[in-house]
């Protein structure tokens, strides 16, 4: 199994942050982890990677339980892509350098750096149509090409598990697009890892997201096939308003407010 998280509770003194979650991801599944502001995606990506515990329940990722497993070597198998990540890199550094210091993260000497790594570095640009950044220090790069480089250089430690988490912030709407498809060709690739997306945004699940994890209040309220998920019942139950959920040509979705929050914006 990928993720297994079993009856886990995070308790805070001002309360419960996350009460009794429990999900599977199973080798194959790539998952849309979607909830509101506030619902608790941060704090659960923080649980699987190690960086918080849990007051109760239990965490296994990747086949190793939280506890027992030596989590500075176990993240290496774990891509994790976020704003906060942008904030600690060298604004100077170039794209190309920046796309290679991936490969610290999971061979951990600086030279080791061979023109194997090098050859890499540039095929996952190529991939991520950002060849064309080399050269360029990271400071000079525009919001969407910084993710580009970011999702890159998070491959370039051949993860099993590749978290994106709200890539797309900041991005108009080309720029969305173009790193959405980026991301399902990453997921319907040859060695995949498994891929967790979070998100706000409905529009911005691919199809290559065949699951679906709706986190609100700490509480998974439903998980399962996306398609299910997504239904405009389902969904208008979720955001406590009316909405409607239709699918788009390409396997994508598209949603609009139909209940009274709509009505008190028209
Ligand atoms: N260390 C902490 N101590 C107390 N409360 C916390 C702590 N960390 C998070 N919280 C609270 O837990 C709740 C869930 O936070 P979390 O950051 O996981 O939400 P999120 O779904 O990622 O939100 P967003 O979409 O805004 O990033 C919030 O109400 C937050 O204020």
């Amino acid at each position: 199994m990928i993720i297994d998280i079993q009856h886990v509770n995070w308790q805070r003194e001002t309360g419960t942050i996350i009460n009794d979650i429990s999900w599977q991801v199973q080798p194959g599944e790539h998952w849309c982890l979607l909830g509101l502001n506030g619902s608790g995606k941060t704090t659960l990506l923080n649980m699987i990677n190690g960086y918080i515990w849990p007051t109760t329940g239990k965490v296994a990722v990747l086949g190793e339980k939280y506890g027992e497993v030596d989590l500075r070597e176990h993240r290496k198998k774990i891509g994790w892509v976020s704003t906060s990540l942008q904030q600690r890199l060298h604004g100077r550094d170039t794209a190309e350098s920046i796309v290679l210091s991936g490969k610290f993260a999971s061979i951990g000497v600086y030279n080791q750096i061979g023109e194997q790594e090098r050859e890499q570095a540039l095929l996952l640009m190529r991939q991520l149509d950002a060849e064309h950044l080399t050269g360029r220090t990271y400071d000079t790069l525009s919001q969407g090409e910084r993710q580009r480089i970011l999702i890159a250089r998070a491959l370039m430690a051949e993860p099993e598990l590749l978290i994106l988490d709200e890539p797309c912030t900041g991005l108009d709407i080309f720029a969305r697009d173009q790193l959405l498809h980026r991301v399902q060709h990453i997921a319907t690739g040859a060695q995949a890892p498994t891929l967790i997306y979070v998100t706000h945004h409905i529009e911005e699940i691919m199809p290559c997201f065949n699951k679906t994890l709706l986190l609100r209040g700490g509480e998974v309220f439903a998980a399962g096939d996306t398609t299910d998920m997504l239904a405009s019942e389902r969904l208008s139950e979720f955001f406590s308003t009316a909405v409607d959920v239709r699918p788009e040509p390409g396997g994508r979705y598209s949603i609009r407010l139909t209940g009274q929050d709509a009505q008190s914006q028209a």
